[in-house]
């Protein structure tokens, strides 16, 4: 059967390209992080408290403004339009904000209708979304009796309902029970499946290892590694060894930057 690619197809751009990205607030939270994650992707970013991530994923969402560097969404320059990136991308916060007097059928219908969704596939789309985790059931009742977990579901919804190609999460899982936790991460390996490309950080490890195709770990504001579960077993010497076991190794190994084209180098700082 012949290839149905041609042969000088463009080559589709990343999902997320970041370069040489800075922040300092006393000190630098993000030190010239390099970072690409490509299209259909499900990439997981470790690191240890304060490492830098939650900035990280605050400046590609256009929550807070970089000090230098570039944000690239789908090959869009997400500094320059980040109306255009907003619009194809999802952003979870770990401490999400919904609306309390509302239900969560009417808040994913109100987001969605901040994106411009017709009411009619919106409530589809909405109910749909609400099935999924679980939530049909409280579809019509107000927020502000809602536990924590539950809380976070509405807000993943609603983050879902104008079905973003990038979807950002930062610490998803925290606080969800088991059952909670497995709703939230079928939507999301769904999602990946259905060609979407996932990005989160989060420190249940375990998340990381069964879920992720590669996995960034930063530290110090910086990329220090990046690969496969079985790159970052070899990068750090641990063949065979549990994910737990290889980001300690890393993040305690003197500190090496994974630079854009992949090579490393120690910083010597
Ligand atoms: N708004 C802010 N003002 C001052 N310092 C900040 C602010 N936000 C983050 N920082 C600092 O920047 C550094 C990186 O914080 P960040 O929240 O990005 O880390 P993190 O990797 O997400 O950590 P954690 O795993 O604990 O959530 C920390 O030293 C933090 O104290």
């Amino acid at each position: 059967m012949p290839d149905p690619t041609p042969v000088n197809a463009p080559v589709p751009p990343p999902a997320l390209q970041v370069r040489n990205l800075r922040k300092t607030f006393t000190r630098p939270a993000v030190d010239g992080l390099d970072l690409t994650v490509a299209a259909g992707e499900f990439y997981a970013l470790l690191g240890p408290n304060g490492a830098g991530k939650t900035t990280t994923l605050r400046m590609v969402s256009g929550l807070l403004a970089p000090d230098a560097g570039s944000v690239s969404i789908f090959g869009m320059d997400a500094l320059a339009d980040p109306v255009a990136a907003k619009r194809i991308t999802a952003w979870v916060s770990d401490e999400p904000m919904i609306y309390d007097k509302l239900t969560p059928l009417e808040y994913l219908e109100f987001v969605a209708g901040l994106w411009g969704l017709p009411a009619g596939p919106a409530e589809a789309k909405s109910r749909e979304l609400l099935d999924w985790l679980g939530l049909g059931p409280h579809a019509d009742e107000r927020c502000e009796g809602f536990s924590k977990g539950m809380r976070q579901k509405v807000a993943l919804a609603g983050a879902l309902v104008h079905d973003p190609r990038l979807i950002i999460l930062d610490e998803p899982l925290t606080g969800l029970d088991a059952a909670s936790a497995r709703q939230v991460k079928d939507v999301l390996l769904q999602r990946a499946q259905a060609g979407g490309t996932v990005i989160l950080t989060t420190h249940i490890l375990e998340v990381a290892e069964r879920m992720a195709e590669r996995i960034g770990v930063i530290a110090q504001g910086r990329l220090i590694a990046e690969g496969t579960l079985e790159e970052l077993r070899q990068r750090a010497g641990r063949a065979g060894r549990s994910l737990e076991e290889v980001f300690l190794a890393l993040v305690s190994a003197p500190e090496e930057t994974v630079s854009a084209d992949g090579a490393s180098e120690r910083t010597g700082r």
